[in-house]
């Protein structure tokens, strides 16, 4: 039986739009995967895309981004999808330091821009036509 790919949705504010642009582009395979996010992105996806199941964790600054975290320390994610804010301080800066770190630690994949995430799917969308765009 194929299983469901795990994939974790995480965006900075200032990549939301992006965020949900990008999951509305590629709504049939994720609707094919487990979907994890921290509060707000998962809030805003879940509005842009009502067909995708998306179990929502705390916001990050409240600790969602050391939820998913765990969830990599536990092997229960197999891709991370991390739309990062490079020009913005953030006060949870340590917390995003900790969630890639395990990410290299347990060498999950991490896209940590679009141009990464575009490509992955790509290959994951050609690799399971049934759920290509
Ligand atoms: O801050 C975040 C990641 O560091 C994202 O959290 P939200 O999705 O709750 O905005």
């Amino acid at each position: 039986m194929l299983t469901r790919r795990r994939v974790a949705l995480i965006a900075h504010d200032q990549k939301k739009d992006d965020m949900v642009a990008f999951a509305r582009d590629h709504r049939s395979y994720l609707a094919s995967c487990e979907l994890v996010a921290t509060g707000t992105t998962g809030s805003r996806i879940a509005k842009a895309c009502p067909d995708l199941k998306i179990r929502r964790l705390k916001s990050g600054p409240l600790g969602g981004d050391q939820q998913i975290g765990a969830l990599i320390a536990e092997r229960n994610v197999d891709l991370v999808i991390f739309f990062v804010d490079p020009l913005t301080p953030m006060p949870h800066d340590v917390d995003v330091k900790a969630l890639m770190r395990l990410a290299i630690v347990y060498d999950i994949p991490l896209a940590l821009n679009r141009a990464t995430a575009e490509a992955i799917l790509e290959q994951e969308e050609a690799a399971t036509p049934a759920t290509g765009r």
